[in-house]
């Protein structure tokens, strides 16, 4: 456009109307902001998010000094050296040559996924290895990451998309498709977590009941008592999050103890750093389904093991009291994330409390709790009160705010649970876009249309903070977020705070698709 037409446009006024002013300011084109001051403004309108572009800005590895850069740079490559060593270790063990020569391809193969981590290689589309999600992640690669590379992808998408490229290593191998590079960590840590898993099973091991030597409670007392358990053990669900294996790999074990540890006034302790509490509100929901039907609760898992078993003694706790009738767990289809439970995980842990010989230190009463309250929870399963699945969307590169439209089929069926409780950093990060809001922000804001679409569950998020994502800490939000930064390098990323945030969704509403 010339400065011309520019000029004859601003000058134009409203018939019969004289505006003195405006002929002294004609416009030219160097009146016209640069390219490069336009920004966004946040938080962007729904639909000018996506994959690349979040809704507040993304984070990026090439953020020097963030916690994006360390993870793709350091710790990555670290983790991916570790599960070379594993598959080693393996190999070491065979005698067969076919099996041999195949395992070492696949070393071949994580050995140039390093490579390229290491050199910022630009983000392939992921091979036909006969998967069934290939093509949802190679429509997100061409659709929004095109010549994007590890470091100038969002964080997000980079992270989960190398946890494929593992996955990609041994799916394209004749025998060891189903291989898990973190298997041994996993049970390891376990096997090191002895205090507190018997701490727990030496409490939780004989079914719920109320004292019978003392005087009967009335109906109030009893709910009065049922509440303070529920606290207590939500605080246990959620503490247990903080054993996390791809940031605990150099931990030693009295460290580990003391982040396990579960005693009562530990938790009163930890109770003040959880900065945005909806424990309150969830006991109302919790409550409410026991009056009205004992219903349905889902766990969006996080990290097997320690963490595992503390999610099931919460279950556990739901069922006994009648909250629930039956509790859905969700794992992963492969190794992702280091930690996070696979079937093989899930089943490792029920049958190695029943049948296995983990703990040679542990006394014999101790073994016994642990066993009781394992074949307990293999009873449910075979009586469908608890249900094990694995859909692919939860190991993609998709935040949650594409659950309704890239998974309809699971956002219907999680439609239908009366809570849905998402574990962990990484599902928060993924309910929240993983983006820079504003710490006042919201839950039901941030996390988009798993609050805000017809027939959304309510969601829980318990979380202990191990990333830069920051939301629901109130209207104060900012200076409790502003009072940490400054006193406390690495708060969001120690696992020392935390947050329990609720949203009620649209339950009962039909399902929409777009
Ligand atoms: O989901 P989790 O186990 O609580 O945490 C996963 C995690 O350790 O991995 C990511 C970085 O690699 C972060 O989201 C987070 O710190």
């Amino acid at each position: 456009m010339s400065g011309d037409i520019l000029r004859s446009f601003s000058q134009s006024s409203a018939p019969g109307v004289k505006s003195p002013t405006l002929e002294k300011k004609a416009l030219h084109l160097s009146h016209l902001p640069d390219r490069t001051d336009v920004k966004p403004s946040f938080p962007r309108t729904p639909g000018s998010v996506d994959p690349n572009n979040p809704p507040w800005p993304a984070f990026r590895g090439y953020h020097t000094y963030s916690f994006a850069n360390a993870t793709m740079g350091v710790r990555l490559p670290t983790i991916l050296s570790k599960a070379i060593q594993d598959a080693l270790l393996t190999v070491n063990a065979l005698s067969s040559e076919d099996l041999i020569k195949d395992l070492l391809e696949c070393v071949k193969r994580m050995e140039q996924l390093k490579a390229e981590l290491e050199g910022n290689g630009m983000l392939r589309p992921i091979k036909d290895d006969g998967e069934a999600d290939v093509a949802l992640w190679n429509k997100e690669v061409a659709k929004y990451f095109l010549g994007k590379d590890f470091m100038n992808a969002t964080w997000l998408f980079a992270e989960a998309y190398k946890y494929r490229r593992l996955r990609e290593c041994f799916t394209l191998s004749k025998h060891w498709a189903d291989y898990d590079v973190f298997f041994r960590q996993k049970c390891d840590t376990f096997s090191r977590s002895s205090d507190a898993v018997f701490e727990l099973s030496m409490r939780f091991a004989e079914p719920f009941q109320h004292d019978l030597t003392k005087k009967p409670m009335s109906q109030s007392e009893m709910l009065e008592a049922e509440k303070l358990v529920f606290h207590e053990l939500t605080q246990i669900c959620l503490w247990g999050n903080s054993t996390d294996l791809s940031l605990l790999i150099n931990m030693t074990e009295e460290q580990i103890k003391s982040l396990q540890s579960t005693g009562g006034d530990h938790l009163a302790e930890t109770e003040k750093n959880i900065l945005g509490n909806h424990v309150e509100q969830l006991w109302d929901l919790v409550k409410k389904m026991k009056d009205k039907t004992r219903g349905r609760v889902d766990f969006v898992l996080d990290n097997a093991g320690f963490e595992l078993y503390c999610d099931c003694v919460y279950a556990d706790f739901l069922v006994q009291l009648g909250f629930a009738s039956q509790i859905r767990f969700h794992g992963k289809r492969y190794p992702w994330f280091v930690s996070d439970v696979t079937k093989k995980d899930w089943e490792w842990l029920l049958n190695t409390m029943v049948y296995g010989y983990l703990f040679p230190e542990a006394s014999e009463i101790e073994r016994e709790s642990l066993r009781k309250m394992g074949q307990r929870w293999k009873e449910y399963e075979r009586q469908g009160i608890w249900v094990y699945e694995q859909h692919p969307f939860w190991c993609t590169g998709y935040t949650f705010w594409d659950l309704l439209n890239e998974a309809p089929d699971l956002f219907l069926h999680l439609s239908k649970s009366d809570l849905v409780i998402f574990k962990g950093d990484l599902n928060h990060r993924k309910l929240t876009y993983d983006c820079a809001a504003p710490a006042p922000t919201p839950f039901d804001q941030a996390i988009g249309s798993m609050a805000s679409a017809a027939g959304a569950p309510p969601v829980c998020s318990i979380r202990t903070i191990k990333s830069d994502v920051v939301v629901g800490l109130g209207p104060n939000g900012d200076d409790v977020a502003a009072k940490l930064d400054q006193n406390e390098d690495g708060w969001k990323i120690s696992g020392k705070y935390a947050v329990i945030l609720l949203s009620q969704g649209r339950p009962g509403e039909k399902v929409r698709f777009t």
